[in-house]
């Protein structure tokens, strides 16, 4: 069964609250990071949660979700290890596992409805990173963590 962290931030909470519900549906274990209520929040604490689940291996991915994607993934990046790609389509939701082997995939909640999200969650979620000439660009991303 695959640990999943999921969080995001008071825009995103109704996205994720169906999330979690279809996923654990489908078997997965579903760890919440919050945001739990509507009260207005600051979405890098659930970039930082998810990171964190990611990179300690209570999760082996993520998902966060504000009201563009755009904050939260930017937040995510910023935590050595992660890879996060904000993700509105099919194609970027296969080839960023693929071609990326994105670690964390964020929504954004007033771009792509519920069903859209569920539907590119579940297809990067069941693809594999390719590795091979791919790993070596990882690899130079990585090396940017020790770069100021
Ligand atoms: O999209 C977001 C960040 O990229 C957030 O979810 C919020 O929508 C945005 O920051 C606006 O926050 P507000 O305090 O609710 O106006």
């Amino acid at each position: 069964m695959k640990r999943i962290a999921i969080g995001s931030d008071h825009i995103g909470l109704n996205h994720k609250r169906f999330l979690i519900e279809k996923l654990t549906k489908q078997g997965y274990h579903i760890m919440d990071m919050g945001t739990f209520d509507q009260e207005r929040t600051d979405y890098p604490i659930y970039a930082h949660k998810v990171a964190q689940a990611i990179n300690t291996e209570n999760a082996e991915a993520g998902i966060l979700i504000c009201g563009t994607g755009v904050g939260i993934s930017i937040a995510a990046n910023k935590i050595a290890g992660i890879r996060c790609a904000l993700c509105a389509d099919e194609f970027t939701a296969l080839m960023c596992r693929e071609h990326n082997n994105a670690n964390i995939i964020a929504f954004g909640a007033n771009i792509i409805s519920p069903e859209k999200a569920l539907a590119l969650a579940t297809l990067w979620l069941n693809t594999a990173y390719d590795g091979g000439r791919h790993q070596k660009r990882l690899d130079m991303i990585a090396g940017f963590e020790r770069v100021s």
